[in-house]
């Protein structure tokens, strides 16, 4: 076989290995990745890792943004990312979700599946959620349209006019109302609220697509004090049920939510370990100092 045949032959096996991954995950067979059976909307953590990276890097026009990162999350667990400005904290998370392609690397949900076989919006459904750093609610709505809205995502156009939450999405709207401590607001237009309300509403809204990995960026930026304790609690309330990657430069929020903290410089992992550990480590404290 001629190189031209081969290479054509390997590239039509890769497509049609992505194409059926997708088409099964679809119809809810099965996962992308090794062939693992996995039912619809569960997650193989029998190797105890919810994601799980290894030598992942990008460069955008010649410069490492990204440089052989490996890293993983257990399930359940919340874990912190600090790291100067420019570290690679969000093109990290915007590899795990999709937006940004790596150059190299693996990326697993689970020990099965493949991320980056996936585009954005199906890696959303797979139960990867992200919040970015700006509340995006929709402020015209009230606090409880905007949740009712969150669940009407994943269904049709015609289907979403008709909507109407079922019992069991009922229940659920009720329980993220109370655990984003914003059940009292129900009928609030989303526009009224403050900058930290708005913040819960829209973990709130994740929340209601009952996400696996929730990614969360600079949550706690421009919250009063009580908010930020407000957030911590609502984050260690989180944790267990769903596992949480949280990126934040506000060290006394992350000294109440933090057990294992990740210390990213130059687009890799400087340290990992507890706050405390990676604060006194000295390559650390020359990398913020350095700034
Ligand atoms: N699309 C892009 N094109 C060119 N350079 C980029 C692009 N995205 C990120 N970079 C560069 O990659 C590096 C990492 O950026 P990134 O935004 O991931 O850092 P960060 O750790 O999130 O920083 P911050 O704490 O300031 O948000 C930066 O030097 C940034 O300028």
């Amino acid at each position: 076989m001629t190189p031209d045949l081969m290479e054509e032959g390997a590239r039509r096996a890769s497509a049609y290995a992505a194409m059926k991954a997708r088409g099964r995950t679809a119809s809810g067979g099965r996962a992308a990745g090794f062939g693992r059976p996995v039912k619809p909307g569960e997650v193989d953590v029998t190797h105890g890792r919810i994601l799980y990276l290894e030598d992942v890097s990008v460069s955008f026009d010649g410069f490492k943004a990204i440089d052989k990162l490996s890293l993983d999350i257990a399930p359940g667990e919340l874990r912190c990312v600090i790291g100067p400005n420019g570290a690679g904290k969000t093109t990290m998370m915007d590899i795990i979700t999709g937006k940004t392609r790596p150059d190299s690397g693996s990326v697993f949900f689970g020990s099965t599946i493949d991320l980056l076989r996936y585009r954005e919006a199906e890696i959303a459904q797979l139960g990867i959620g992200r919040k970015f750093q700006k509340p995006t609610v929709f402020e015209q709505l009230t606090v409880y349209e905007n949740l009712e809205l969150a669940l009407k995502t994943d269904k049709g156009v015609l289907a979403s006019v008709r909507f109407r939450p079922d019992s069991a999405e009922g229940d659920r709207l009720a329980e993220v109302l109370r655990t984003i401590h914003l059940a009292g607001h129900v009928d609030r237009l989303a526009g009224t609220l403050s900058h930290g309300q708005k913040q819960w509403l829209e973990i709130g809204m994740l929340l209601m697509q009952d996400p696996k990995l929730l990614l969360l960026d600079e949550p706690v930026a421009g919250m009063t004090d009580e908010e930020t304790a407000r957030t911590a609690e609502l984050f260690l309330s989180l944790k267990g049920r769903h596992s949480l990657m949280v990126v934040e430069h506000d060290m006394g929020f992350i000294k109440t939510i933090s057990e294992k903290v990740t210390v990213l410089h130059e687009g890799a992992v400087l340290a990992e370990g507890s706050l405390e550990q990676v604060q006194a480590d000295e390559r650390v404290i020359e990398v913020y100092l350095g700034r």
